[in-house]
């Protein structure tokens, strides 16, 4: 009997389904061409890793498939749709969530009012929304909690029910928000940081934030989280706990494109990686193939590609 011959990465590749089609793209700013004919594609499950010296447009990149940025020319597809002239709520409905460079939290809310804000994108009706909704019929905080609590009619529900619209509004947002507190929690917990719920972002330390912002993406339920330099200012023992995380919420089915300046946790991660540098791909590959290929040693250590 003969040996089954084993499926190359190419063939592997070809067999699984695309999620994100990034074709051609090239984006100027003014005189800077920050990406130049840029493509890659991210296949469902897989965790990505986009690297390449720093100003290598990695960062151009996430913003051009978020809705940030528009690229000059060149496609960008999502689950077969365009992505390039949606807007950036639309890109997150429409599965694509990200984290930010510099940490971007509320900080004078708690950690789940900070990850409803999250879920708020995935609302019918709006949470933030509604919550300034009531603020401008004048009702009190105190109020709110008690009809969010009990989810009886109170006062307040039966000032809203002479004006049915709203009454049926916040019945549906009574409904939506106690779901998405629970669903915050598990997000809370899926990152680790379950214990300050309650306490201001800004109390929070540095690690614990970097969390709570990978929490409130995953609020807006992903197809695609897309982190931008997730383990900057980290520890070692910190990083490996990410790395971990990163797993975690792949295994939940959500897939991962990842900026990472620290080799040792992309190469420790990904499935594939895509080398940028002044704009351009130089390489792709499984890790192993990008570590030993010659252009991106080159890239790394600052030397031209054929004295490396
Ligand atoms: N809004 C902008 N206006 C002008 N130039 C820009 C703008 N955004 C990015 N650039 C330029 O585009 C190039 C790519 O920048 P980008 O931030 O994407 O790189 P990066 O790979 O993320 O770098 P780093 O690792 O340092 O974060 C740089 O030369 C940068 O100065």
């Amino acid at each position: 009997m003969g040996r089954r011959r084993r499926a190359s990465l190419s063939e592997q590749l070809a067999e699984r389904e695309p999620l994100l089609e990034v074709d051609d793209v090239t984006i100027k700013f003014g005189g800077v061409v920050a990406l130049n004919g840029v493509d890659f594609t991210l296949y469902k499950g897989e965790i990505l890793g986009l690297i390449g010296p720093n100003g290598a447009g990695k960062t151009t990149c996430f913003n051009t498939i978020t809705g940030v940025a528009r690229p000059t020319t060149g496609t960008i597809r999502f689950r077969g749709e365009k992505v390039v002239g949606k807007k950036r709520f639309q890109i997150t409905r429409m599965g694509i969530a990200r984290t930010f460079q510099n940490i971007r939290l509320f900080p004078e809310m708690t950690a789940l009012e900070n990850v409803l804000v999250g879920a708020d994108a995935r609302h019918k009706t709006s949470v933030v929304g509604a919550l300034f909704r009531l603020y401008r019929v004048r009702v009190k905080p105190e109020e709110l909690t008690e009809v969010t609590a009990t989810g009886g009619m109170t006062r307040l529900a039966q000032q809203l029910s002479r004006t049915g619209q709203r009454f049926f509004g916040l019945s549906r947002h009574i409904l939506e928000e106690r779901a998405a507190r629970a669903k915050g929690m598990e997000l809370l917990q899926l990152v680790g940081i379950e214990g300050r719920a309650g306490e201001l972002a800004r109390n929070l330390a540095y690690g614990e934030q970097r969390r709570l912002e990978i929490a409130r993406a995953l609020a807006t339920e992903p197809h695609l989280l897309c982190l931008d330099e997730p383990a900057a200012g980290f520890n070692p023992a910190e990083k490996e706990s990410l790395l971990a995380l990163i797993r975690k919420i792949r295994d939940t089915g959500v897939s991962i494109l990842l900026i990472e300046h620290d080799m040792r946790l992309v190469m420790g991660v990904t499935d594939r990686i895509v080398v940028l540098e002044f704009g351009k791909k130089i390489a792709e590959g499984s890790p192993s193939e990008v570590r030993d290929n010659p252009a991106v040693i080159a890239a790394y250590l600052g030397v031209p590609t054929d004295a490396a």
